[in-house]
């Protein structure tokens, strides 16, 4: 056990050394949505660009007001009319959306106006900037509004459009190939022989790349040769910015990942105190950086969760941000403890406690469906009902 890495230890080498591995393009906002922004933006206009009415009413200087007092409507102003200087005096018919009027500093919903003839009465004293959306309310000219990283929402698309942007800078996918090991595995749709297990964690992997909005540039399945890892793991080379695989990175004779790449690059680390995922490997192939998840599945996923997904967002330009726990009481006891900090598939029950899936078994992955995240449990610890241990929704991963 001394052997191993301590889980914060092996992430902090994992992305210490990550650095952005991909150019940058201009492109249209609109096709912008799930792309990682290159340069921070800074709103050339304010938004609102002028102070304007939040109500259907009326705008009018709240020095004019008296109470009784019959106003004289000297103008109308609709969204996206010009408004003229507001006489003084009198009020200005104005609707939601419309420019504010020079000489007015407050708007009157029209429910709490009276209408007598073609004269109004504001029964109540109206305040000072009522109703009013104030220039540069949402934004200010001037002030950084995202920052270069930000991974670029419906919503950031809906505020660049209210800066009037159109084109923005964001960095070009990253590259990401995908290496399957295993004599035993299938592709899904084959005839399943003796032996075999279809291939779940090719699908998976490419499906958490293409989720985090990188490229699945390439997958090769390899079988379980020196020869055959080394050839795939060359090809993939030709062609990727960074190399995931799954699977032949234990210590059995089959296991044949960290002997190619001790042979192709820099292996870093190997085997980790978590559980799942502890025989993960960690190296450099001529620049390119390579994490080798264990082959069961659940292990995969816990790995590739919590180390992979940081790696390929430093090296994809995205803020790489680890997820928030949230403090969250055990439903239940357990007095065993292991030497390896543990990542159980938990569900939050009703009552609020968080309760550990049946089946912790690496091999798997029903479980992390039927949970609703990870219940961090340090090495060496026990768990109490009613004591609280980090959570992490699946969600934010
Ligand atoms: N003597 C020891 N044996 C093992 C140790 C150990 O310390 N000493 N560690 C165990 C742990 S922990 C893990 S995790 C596994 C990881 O092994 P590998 O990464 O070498 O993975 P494989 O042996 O290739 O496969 C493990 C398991 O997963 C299945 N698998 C692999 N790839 C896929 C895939 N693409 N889709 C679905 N299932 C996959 C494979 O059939 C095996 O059942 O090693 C332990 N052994
Ligand atoms: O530590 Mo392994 O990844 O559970 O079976």
């Amino acid at each position: 056990m001394s052997t191993l890495l301590a889980f914060e230890d092996a992430l902090e080498e994992i992305t210490r050394s990550a650095k952005v591995l991909v150019g940058q393009q201009t492109i249209p906002l609109v096709s912008a949505l799930g792309c990682t922004l290159a340069e921070d933006v800074i709103a050339e206009i304010s938004v609102p660009p002028h102070d304007n009415s939040a109500m259907d009413g009326y705008a009018l200087s709240t020095k004019d007001w008296q109470a009784g007092k019959q106003f004289s409507i000297s103008q109308r102003i609709a969204a996206g009319q010009h408004p003229q200087t507001l006489l003084p005096g009198t009020c200005a018919r104005i609707f939601t959306g419309a420019n504010i009027p020079p000489g007015a500093d407050t708007v009157v919903m029209q429910e709490n106006a009276l209408l007598v003839g073609d004269k109004v009465i504001f029964s109540e004293q109206p305040a000072l900037a009522d109703n009013i959306r104030p220039l540069g309310q949402d934004m200010q000219a001037g002030q950084t509004v995202m920052k270069a990283g930000c991974k670029i929402t419906p919503v950031h698309i809906g505020l660049l459009s209210s800066l009037g942007i159109t084109e923005i800078s964001v960095y070009k996918p990253l590259q990401v190939g995908i290496l399957t090991t295993g004599d035993e595995l299938i592709a899904a749709g084959e005839p399943l022989n003796s032996g075999q297990i279809y291939n779940s964690n090719g699908p998976m992997l490419s499906a958490l790349v293409t989720q985090a909005g990188h490229q699945v540039k390439h997958c090769i399945h390899a079988a379980d040769t020196a020869n055959d890892t080394r050839n795939a793991l060359e090809t993939l080379m030709k062609s990727c910015d960074v190399i995931l695989s799954s699977g032949g990175v234990s210590v059995g004779e089959e296991d044949h990942v960290k002997g190619v790449l001790e042979q192709l690059g820099k292996v870093h680390l190997w085997k980790i105190a978590i559980k799942p995922g502890k025989p993960l490997v960690h190296a450099t192939l001529d620049g390119i950086p390579f994490l080798g998840l264990p082959g069961n599945p659940s292990s995969t996923l816990v790995t590739y969760h919590w180390f992979a997904r940081l790696l390929l967002s430093i090296c994809a330009g995205q803020t790489a941000e680890r997820p928030q726990p949230y403090l969250v009481d055990a439903g239940f006891n357990r007095s065993k403890t292991i030497q390896r900090d543990e990542f159980l598939r938990v569900s939050i029950g009703k009552d609020g406690l968080a309760y550990a899936h049946p089946q912790q078994s690496s091999g798997a992955l029903l479980a992390a469906c039927e949970s609703h995240g990870y219940l961090h449990v340090k090495a060496n610890t026990q768990i109490e009902y009613g004591h609280s241990y980090s959570f992490y929704p699946f969600s934010s991963f």
